[in-house]
């Protein structure tokens, strides 16, 4: 029997890409509100109870709502919204980071940030083995497309071609922040610059680090190859080679549609100084694509959203 799905915003950014990524999926049978019905409390209820499980692409306080107008049904629920990242008795779905059986198993799952899906992915290894330390006051630094901000940014940005750039979350207390700390596990919550690009989709996220300042001195190589151990298993999350460092990593703006996340590390010839940069699409790995991925790590199925990695 097919599994019942109810996507609740349906026909919002995220919503879409998910839609789009689950053409074809006979394993699952999508429950569908019209546009007349997909803000109506007792259908999003009626949907939301009727469903094996629900998948949240909503505004945070929507998403907490929708959380409450499922009380009393089983349904498992997908949040993609930041409204339960760091909320007691959800599980963070980052399958490389948490652990494929505790997704598996949970009935309330919270898709990560699409900024700390980067930083997340590029520290954690790192911290977990002692390369890097949790005390550390880290840096980050971060550009996404426009379709992160959901509908509301992608008509600005389409409606004022002017923009060239936009940097944002200058009163330090953007709502990444909480989890990027929680999960690495920091004592400190990181110094976080996000900005924006003309460019529909694309995330670069960048950690820069004083390595000679660091306690132990870490190398760019061990860091290089404490990643590439983490990740050799991982279907999504590939390592970029040390050597030869880029000249340049590019975000274009006619960039496809991307479930993977390539991880560089880029070292100083003396080794002094590191920069940990992930590229990922913040509507892939970062938003729909980690939300498909959960999908399937929930139900059983093969992990790949059968897009490009
Ligand atoms: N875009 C991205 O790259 C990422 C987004 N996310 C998160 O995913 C969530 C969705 O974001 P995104 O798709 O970008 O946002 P959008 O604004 O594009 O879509 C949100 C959708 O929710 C609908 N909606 C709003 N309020 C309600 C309600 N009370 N009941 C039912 N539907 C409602 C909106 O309808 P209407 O437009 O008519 O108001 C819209 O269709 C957000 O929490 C966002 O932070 C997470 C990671 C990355
Ligand atoms: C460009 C842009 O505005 N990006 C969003 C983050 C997108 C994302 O990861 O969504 P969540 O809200 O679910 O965390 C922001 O900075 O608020």
């Amino acid at each position: 029997m097919a599994i019942r799905l109810f996507i609740d915003g349906a026909a919002g950014t995220t919503g879409l890409e998910i839609r789009e990524r689950l053409q074809g999926r006979g394993e699952f049978e999508l429950l569908a509100l019209d546009d007349a019905q997909r803000k109506d409390e007792s259908a999003r209820r009626d949907a939301l109870h009727a469903a094996d499980i629900a998948i949240l692409c909503l505004p945070d306080d929507a998403a907490k709502d929708a959380v409450t107008l499922a009380e009393g049904a089983n349904t498992r629920i997908i949040d993609a919204s930041s409204a339960h990242r760091v909320a007691d008795g959800w599980t963070y779905g980052f399958p490389e980071l948490i652990g494929h059986a505790k997704i598996a198993n949970a009935q309330f799952v919270s898709n990560p940030g699409c900024y700390p899906t980067g930083f997340l992915a590029l520290v954690v290894p790192l911290v977990r083995v002692g390369l890097l330390p949790a005390d550390w006051p880290y840096t980050v630094n971060a550009v996404s497309g426009y379709s992160g901000g959901g509908n509301a940014l992608i008509a600005r940005f389409e409606e004022d071609t002017d923009i060239a750039f936009r940097a944002y979350g200058l009163q330090m207390g953007h709502k990444h922040l909480a989890e990027m700390q929680a999960y690495a596990g920091l004592t400190h919550a990181p110094v976080f610059s996000p900005s924006v690009i003309p460019a529909h989709r694309g995330m670069v996220v960048d950690v820069p680090l004083p390595l000679a300042a660091l306690p132990g001195r870490p190398s760019p190589a061990a860091l290089h190859a404490a990643l590439a151990a983490y990740y050799s298993d991982s279907p999504f999350v590939a390592v970029a080679p040390l050597d030869p460092v880029p000249g340049e990593l590019l975000l274009l703006k006619s960039a496809a549609p991307w479930d993977g996340l390539t991880l560089h590390v880029c070292g100083s010839a003396d080794g002094a100084q590191a920069r940990l940069i992930a590229r990922l699409d913040n509507l892939g790995k970062g938003a729909s694509g980690a939300a498909i991925q959960n999908l399937n790590i929930m139900c059983g199925l093969p992990e790949t959203t059968g897009l490009r990695l």
